[in-house]
C-alpha cells in the first residue's frame, strides 16, 4: 500500500489505515463536480474531455465502470485500467492481462495521476479517479459522486437518457445506500482489516445482519428500490459479487455463503447477466488482486482456486 504525505510516496502496509483496531477510511480529496451547464462552469460536460482510471478488480471502481457502460460514456469518457497487483508502490500500469496503460498522461504508477494534478498533496492513492485533460487535474475520486455525474451531466451531449438516481426514488435510494455501505460495502473491509477480536465481530455482525435483511427485502422484489434498476443496485451488486470469490474467505465473512441466500444469490446472476453489467466483471482481477496485494492477511500470496460458481445460471 503506501500513500502520498507532502506530494511524496511513502511506502507503508495498512497500518496507517488502523486505528483501535478498525479500518478508518479518510474522506476522498477530489470532490469536483462536472456539470452540464450553459454558463462558465470549471469541469463542463465535453465529449473526450475526461479519462477515468479504474481497477477491475476494486468494488468502489466497479460502480463507475458500470455506470459508464449503462449510460452509454464508452465513446465520450476514455478508460484506463491498472494492474490487479497493488504492491509497495500502490496500483501501476505495468503490463498484465486487462491492463490499460495511461496514453493520457503516460504515468508508470498511480500516484504520479495525483501529484501531476496536486504536486504537494497528501493523499491515499485509490482508484477510482475521475481525469481532466483540459485543466490537468483531477475532478474526482470518490465514486459516489461520479457515478451521480455520469448518470446526468452527460445527458446532453450523448449520453443514454436512462435515470439511476430519480427524483421520486432519491430518498429512498439515499437510506438504501447509506445503510448498505456502512455494514456490507464497507462492512467486509472493517471486517477484513480488522486487528482485533471485537472489531472484527462487530464487522461481521453488522455484515450478516444486512445479508439477513437484504435476502428477505429481496424475496419478492426484482430491485431494491422501486421497480426498476437504480444506483443503489448498481452500488450493491459490486460487493454481493465479491462476496463468495473473496469476502467470504479472505476477509473472513464466513458465517453464510452468498449462495445460501436464495434471494441474495438470485438477485446478484440477475444483475450479473444484464448486458451493460457482465462485460465490467473481470474475476482474475478480483481474487488475483485480494489474495496477492494483502500480504499481511495472506502472506503466501496463494490465490484459492474455488469456490466454483456459476454466475451464469438462468434466473427462474
Ligand atoms: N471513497 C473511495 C474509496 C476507493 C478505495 O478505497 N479504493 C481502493 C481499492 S478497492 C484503493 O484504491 N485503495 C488504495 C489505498 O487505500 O491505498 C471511493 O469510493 O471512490
Amino acid at each position: 500500500m503506501g500513500e502520498l504525505v507532502g506530494g511524496v510516496w511513502q511506502r507503508g502496509g495498512i497500518g496507517t489505515a488502523i486505528k483501535d483496531g478498525q479500518l478508518r477510511r479518510p474522506p476522498s480529496l477530489f470532490r469536483n463536480w462536472i456539470v452540464d451547464s450553459d454558463g462558465p462552469a470549471a469541469f463542463p460536460a465535453e465529449p473526450g474531455r475526461y479519462h477515468l482510471y479504474v481497477s477491475l478488480a476494486c468494488p468502489w471502481a466497479h460502480r463507475t465502470l458500470i455506470m459508464r457502460r449503462l449510460k452509454g460514456l464508452e465513446g465520450l469518457i476514455g478508460l484506463s485500467v491498472v494492474h490487479w497487483l497493488m504492491g509497495e508502490d500502490g496500483w501501476s500500469f505495468q503490463p498484465g492481462v486487462g491492463v490499460v496503460p495511461d496514453t493520457v498522461n503516460g504515468t508508470q504508477w498511480l500516484h504520479q495521476l495525483y501529484t501531476l494534478s496536486e504536486p504537494h498533496c497528501t493523499s491515499r492513492v485509490t482508484v477510482p479517479v475521475l481525469w481532466d485533460k483540459v485543466t490537468r487535474k483531477i475532478v474526482s475520486n470518490e465514486s459516489a459522486d461520479i457515478i451521480r455525474m455520469f448518470n446526468t451531466a452527460f445527458d446532453r451531449v450523448g449520453a443514454a437518457e436512462d435515470d439511476y438516481y430519480p427524483l421520486a426514488l432519491r430518498n429512498d435510494i439515499d437510506a438504501v445506500n447509506t445503510r448498505i455501505y456502512d455494514t456490507l460495502n464497507n462492512g467486509v473491509y472493517r471486517a477484513g482489516f480488522a486487528t482485533t477480536q471485537s472489531a472484527y465481530e462487530t464487522a461481521v455482525a453488522d455484515v450478516f445482519a444486512t445479508m439477513d435483511w437484504l435476502d428477505e427485502h429481496l424475496a419478492q422484489r426484482r430491485f431494491l428500490v422501486g421497480e426498476r434498476l437504480t444506483e443503489a443496485d448498481i452500488r450493491l451488486f459490486t460487493t454481493l459479487v465479491r462476496f463468495d470469490p473473496v469476502y467470504f474467505g479472505h476477509f473472513k465473512c464466513n458465517r453464510r455463503a452468498l449462495v445460501d441466500y436464495p434471494a441474495l444469490w438470485r438477485y446478484t446472476r440477475a444483475l450479473y447477466r444484464h448486458p451493460a453489467i457482465r462485460p465490467t466483471v473481470d474475476f482474475e482481477h478480483i481474487k488475483r488482486h485480494y489474495y496477492a496485494s494483502h500480504s499481511w492477511l495472506n502472506p503466501s500470496g496463494i490465490v484459492p482456486v474455488g469456490p466454483d460458481l456459476d454466475f451464469e445460471t438462468p434466473v427462474t
